[in-house]
């Protein structure tokens, strides 16, 4: 088996003495793909250094994998970080035309550091190594290692949706970003929604075409793409949560809800997630449904998240003015509708706090997958499951079929949803979690990474 060489912008390097707490979806995912097979790991160490050229690599190892780092510079991480990769594709791809900042320099700054990156990983690499890039950070590596004469076989996984032409095309430079993509053997997406978006995306301007096999054109290259759900460590997960009901902090916050029934939201602070339209629902369901009132708590988890973009530094005042709003209108003194909590927590944590929820409320406006709505099922006692109230517009919305879909933007229909999972039998919650358990089981993240690979190898 040739050696796995992944290439992602952020690496969860564990710190000394146990497992960095890693919130995001990506980063939890392929630290479990790798460690199964050993490799390299190379990206961003998350540091700038000033304005001076990154001094070397940072190579550190854990277990079967070696991990190699590079600082960028601040006007690196300026403008292809928080500039273009989260002021520009972020917002496209998750269909806010709205919120996307087209600056030259930023755009620029996007490509230069890829190019960077490129150098940085050619010297590492030894002929028959796989490349497996991630995210749409790092869109145009392949065709900068290309132009460096790299010959290996390397595959690109996109995490987050792939949107429309009408969407991509707003975007300045989609063409270069398409042209990139081309330079990869097989690009990967998470649904077949997102794999319908790219080929339409091809056949608009006549830049391409799907020719059937799953193959593409685009120029003079010829390429694969497909879609593949990307899964989480199933079993493990489950061990998590059974063993998680005796951890002191589940126990405290157990106690704390005093009998009443919990409903989860656990994301990060980021405007794709829905979380001002999820505390309306909330807010509705407490008020058209008055025997639940008082006898419920509505636990929402959201860590900070790429705070220097302003999008997301006025989110997190949004949000917080509205759960504060939500629970000074509804709250008594002795009940606290919602608890609003900025920090992260452990999966071992969260996993026993799934559990303790009869309601996992996933409701994104958008989302690539969306690895919560599968860690809520995986944690599930499967004697008194809960129920998953899933956004119609996750990626995981394609997998999950045991799940009440809601649409987000629908406050009353989401209001009315998280009622009749509330007040579902158990029979129901059996069947539908088992339905989902099935297919969690199966569709794990190592079958995610063995499917991409041997499509990769093929
Ligand atoms: O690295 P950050 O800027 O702090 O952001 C965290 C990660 O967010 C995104 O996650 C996506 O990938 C998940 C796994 O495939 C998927 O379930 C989720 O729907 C996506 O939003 C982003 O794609 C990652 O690159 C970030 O590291
Ligand atoms: O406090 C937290 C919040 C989230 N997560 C993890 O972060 C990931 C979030 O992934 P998801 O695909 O749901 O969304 P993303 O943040 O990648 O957009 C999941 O594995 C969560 O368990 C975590 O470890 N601690």
């Amino acid at each position: 088996m040739s050696r796995l060489v992944i290439v992602s912008n952020r690496v969860p390097v564990p710190e000394k003495g146990g497992a960095a707490a890693a919130a995001g979806g990506l980063a939890v995912a392929l630290q479990a793909a790798l460690q199964e097979r050993g490799g390299i790991w190379m990206g961003w160490s998350g540091k700038s250094s000033g304005d001076t050229e990154p001094g070397p690599l940072h190579i550190s190892e854990d277990g079967r994998i070696t991990y190699a780092l590079t600082d960028l510079t601040e006007k690196d991480v300026e403008e292809y970080y928080f500039g273009f990769a989260n002021r520009v594709l972020w917002p496209i791809c998750h269909y806010r035309l709205d919120l996307a900042e087209y600056g030259r320099k930023e755009m620029t700054g996007y490509f230069r550091v890829n190019r960077f990156f490129a150098h940085r990983l050619a010297p590492m690499l030894e002929p028959d190594d796989t490349i497996w890039i991630h995210d749409y950070h790092l869109i145009p590596l392949a065709a900068e290692l290309r132009q460096m004469g790299v010959k290996n076989r390397i595959g690109f996984f996109h995490h987050i949706p792939w949107p429309p032409a009408d969407v991509l095309f707003t975007m300045p430079v989609h063409e270069e970003i398409m042209r990139g993509l081309a330079a990869y053997d097989l690009v990967g997406f998470q649904t077949d929604h997102d794999l319908e978006n790219f080929a339409g995306c091809l056949r608009r301007e006549e830049m391409g075409d799907a020719l059937g096999d799953g193959r593409f054109n685009s120029g003079d290259k010829i390429f694969k793409g497909g879609a593949y759900g990307i899964g989480i460590e199933t079993e493990a997960f489950a061990n998590f949560a059974r063993k998680a009901v005796s951890h002191a902090m589940v126990h405290k916050a157990r106690q704390s809800i005093e009998g009443r029934d919990l409903i989860i939201g656990v994301d990060r602070l980021d405007y794709s997630k829905g979380l001002t339209q999820r505390i309306d629902a909330f807010e509705r369901f407490v008020l058209n449904n008055p025997a639940h009132q008082r006898n419920v708590t509505y636990l929402q988890v959201t860590p900070k998240s790429r705070s220097e973009v302003p999008e997301y530094e006025q989110m997190q005042r949004t949000v917080a003015e509205q759960a504060g709003r939500v629970n000074g209108a509804l709250g008594t003194v002795d009940w606290v509708p919602i608890r609003y909590i900025n920090r992260s927590l452990s999966r071992p944590i969260l996993a026993g706090l799934y559990r303790l929820a009869k309601v996992g409320l996933v409701t994104p406006l958008r989302d690539g997958m969306n690895l919560v709505a599968k860690e809520y099922v995986a944690a599930q006692d499967p004697d008194d499951p809960g129920v998953l109230v899933l956004s119609r517009f996750a990626g995981a919305a394609r997998e999950l079929k045991g799940a009440l879909l809601v649409n987000p933007y629908d406050i009353e229909g989401t209001a009315n949803t998280l009622a009749r999972a509330l007040n579902m039998s158990l029979e129901e919650r059996k069947e539908r979690w088992q339905r989902m358990m099935d297919y969690l089981t199966v569709h794990d993240v190592s079958r995610w990474c063995d499917d991409f690979l041997q499509d990769l190898a093929a």
